[in-house]
């Protein structure tokens, strides 16, 4: 690029910094360390560090998201959940085609709460058309032990907020055994996932032996919690079931089944939907400088074997990450 056109690209940053007070400090320091490259200065926050910004015009600001990584980790930070939502049907479509051309199956893990209506847009045009949801296989990463059409059910949410909305073959969609104990429910759904093993629909990683699914689409609780894997619970340390259940969920209703961490850091990719001012103080907390490894939230046990963890955030919920003084 030559100098005059740097001065022009600097100088028009610089601008559209001063004519957007309301961004929050992540999205004004992602964009101050891109401008920094023209003059060599970097105000990149700690532990986050800017991979590539596309800034251009402003109003790609809606739907192009800032894009910081953390270790292995990728954060996309958008403008607000409608530009988050197109973004998450456009990757969850890529990997189905993906995996469905590859191997013949699309392995998706669904958990409960806001994430089901941030998938609205896989169930309208293009995607209800063009995805091949003959291939798909749906999960649960955790459900509550209730009737199916009890207004806590995960699956209940699931089906009316999407599945009913796309022809997913019927016997694809892996929901429990709601007339079974917790306890029972857990082992009953272990069980099916080990015959889906010998069936070649799910794969196990070769590294951990543990079932290794294509896409997990997650929330997070304001607590950190990931699937039903609650702050200071014991389950966090299980390292040998597949999935398991607790009687005593801090986040009712208390009986609910659940995958374990190493079927969640055996998972190809993980999408971790994440919105909204409420959950901004545990992203700055799992997303910042000063983690202490005795003391991680349930998100921050995320680690993902050999797969691709992103997040899925809006400017709500990254408003509190590390910031460089303007
Ligand atoms: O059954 C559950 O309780 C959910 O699976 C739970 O893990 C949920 O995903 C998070 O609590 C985030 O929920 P929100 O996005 O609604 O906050």
């Amino acid at each position: 690029m030559c100098s005059s056109a740097i001065s022009l690209a600097s100088t028009a940053l610089s601008s559209q910094l001063r004519r957007s007070p309301s961004l929050p400090p992540i999205l004004r320091s992602a964009l101050k360390a891109q401008s920094s490259i023209y003059t060599g200065r970097c105000f990149a926050p700690r532990s986050i560090t800017c991979r590539r910004i596309d800034h251009r015009r402003r109003s790609a600001m809606a739907s192009t998201p800032i894009k910081v990584s953390k270790g292995n980790q990728e954060v996309l930070i958008f403008e607000n959940e409608e530009a988050l939502s197109v973004s998450l049907a456009k990757l969850t479509a890529e990997l189905s085609e993906k995996y469905a051309s590859d191997r013949g199956a699309f392995t998706v893990v669904l958990s409960g709460g806001s994430l089901i209506k941030s998938l609205r847009k896989l169930s309208e045009s293009p995607y209800v058309d063009s995805v091949n949801w003959a291939k798909w296989h749906v999960f649960w990463v955790d459900e509550r032990v209730v009737p199916k059409d009890h207004p806590d059910c995960n699956y209940k949410l699931a089906y009316d907020g999407f599945l009913s909305k796309v022809p997913i073959p019927p016997g694809q969609v892996y929901a429990i055994n709601d007339s079974l104990s917790a306890e029972g429910a857990a082992d009953d759904y272990e069980t099916c996932l080990k015959h889906l093993v010998n069936t070649g629909v799910l794969k196990l990683s070769t590294t951990t032996g543990f079932p290794k699914f294509d896409l997990m689409l997650l929330g997070m609780g304001p607590d950190g919690h990931i699937a039903s894997l609650f702050p200071g619970h014991p389950l966090l340390n299980e390292k040998q079931r597949w999935v398991t259940h607790i009687t005593n969920s801090p986040k009712p209703p208390p009986e609910r089944i659940t995958f374990t961490f190493p079927v969640i850091n055996a998972s190809a990719n993980i999408a971790l939907v994440v919105t909204g001012a409420g959950k901004a103080s545990v992203v700055q907390k799992a997303l910042g400088s000063d983690n202490n490894s005795s003391d991680l939230l349930p998100v921050e046990m995320v680690s993902l074997d050999e797969g691709e963890f992103t997040w899925f955030t809006d400017k709500d919920a990254a408003s509190k990450l590390p910031n460089a003084s303007l």
